[in-house]
C-alpha cells in the first residue's frame, strides 16, 4: 500500500485536497490534527498524564464536562517551553501509535493507497514512512485572506504571525516529492489533484505483491531506507 504524506502551511488547502481525495478518489485519510484531539479525550492514557502533570499549574485546565481546556493549556505551554516539551512527550507517541494503527488497518482492508494529512510532516520526521510526499502551497497573501475568511475572530496580526512562524514554502518545495499549487479556483486545484493521483496510483500488481509477506516487508524497508538516505544527504549538505 502506498502511504502518501500530505502537508502544507496553515490554510494552504490541505483539508480541501484531503476531501477531494476521499470523496472523489475514495482514498482513506488519516488526519493527524483530528487524532491529536482524540488522544486527549477523557479516559485516554494521554489525558490522564496531562491532568496529573498540569492540574496543579493551570487552575482552569478542565472544562465543566471534564474535557481539557485546550485554549488554557495552549496558552500555558506557549510561554513555558519546558512544559511544551513535556506535553509533546505525552502526546506525540500517542499520536504516532494511532497513526500507525490506522495505516495498518487501511493495509488490512486492502486499500492501494492511504493519505496521512500531517501539517508538521517533515518537522515530525513522519515523511520517513511515506512512499510519496505532497506539499500543498498557496501564496502567503492568499493564505492570509483564506485564514481570515475562515476564522473571522482572528486579528490580521495574529494570522500573519501564525503564517510566518511556519516552515516556508521554499523549504516544503525542497523536501516534497510533489507540489500542488493552490493559487487558483477549486476547479484548477481539482484538476491538479486528479492528474497527480493518476501519476502516483500504484499498479494492481504492486498492490497484490505487497500482500505477500517478503515483498511487503522489502517494499516497506526500501521506502524507509531511501527516505533515510535522502534525509542523511540533506544533513551532510548543511
Ligand atoms: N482553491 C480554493 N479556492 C477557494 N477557497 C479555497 C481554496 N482552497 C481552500 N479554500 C478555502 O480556504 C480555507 C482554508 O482551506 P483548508 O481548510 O483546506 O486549509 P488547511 O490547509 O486544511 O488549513 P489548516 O491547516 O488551518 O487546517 C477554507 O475555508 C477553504 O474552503
Amino acid at each position: 500500500m502506498l502511504v502518501v504524506g500530505l502537508t502544507g502551511g496553515i490554510a494552504s488547502g490541505k483539508s480541501t485536497v484531503s476531501r477531494r481525495l476521499e470523496e472523489h478518489h475514495h482514498i482513506p485519510i488519516i488526519d493527524a490534527d483530528k487524532i491529536a484531539r482524540e488522544v486527549v479525550e477523557p479516559g485516554q492514557a494521554a489525558y490522564t498524564k496531562i491532568v496529573n502533570y498540569f492540574q496543579s499549574k493551570i487552575p482552569n485546565l478542565l472544562l465543566d464536562d471534564n474535557h481539557l481546556n485546550r485554549a488554557a493549556l495552549g496558552k500555558w505551554v506557549f510561554s513555558n517551553s519546558e512544559d511544551l516539551q513535556v506535553l509533546n512527550q505525552i502526546t506525540h507517541p500517542a499520536v504516532r501509535y494511532t497513526i500507525f494503527k490506522r495505516v495498518l488497518f487501511c493495509y488490512l482492508r486492502g486499500y492501494s493507497m492511504c493519505v496521512l494529512d500531517v501539517p508538521l510532516l517533515f518537522e515530525a520526521g513522519l515523511d520517513l514512512f511515506c512512499g510519496v510526499t505532497i506539499a500543498v502551497l498557496s501564496e502567503p497573501s492568499l493564505q492570509l485572506e483564506r485564514l481570515l475568511a475562515r476564522n473571522p475572530q482572528m486579528s490580521n496580526g495574529e494570522a500573519k504571525s501564525r503564517i510566518n512562524s511556519q516552515t516556508t514554502n521554499e523549504e516544503r518545495i525542497e523536501k516534497a516529492d510533489f507540489v500542488l499549487t493552490n493559487n487558483g479556483g477549486l476547479p484548477f486545484l481539482y484538476r491538479e489533484i486528479d492528474e497527480l493521483v493518476r501519476r502516483i496510483q500504484p499498479t494492481v500488481l504492486r498492490t497484490v505483491l505487497e500482500y505477500i509477506p517478503p515483498f511487503g516487508a522489502i517494499s516497506a524497508a526500501a521506502i524507509v531506507l531511501s527516505r533515510y538516505e535522502a534525509f542523511a544527504q540533506t544533513q551532510k549538505m548543511k
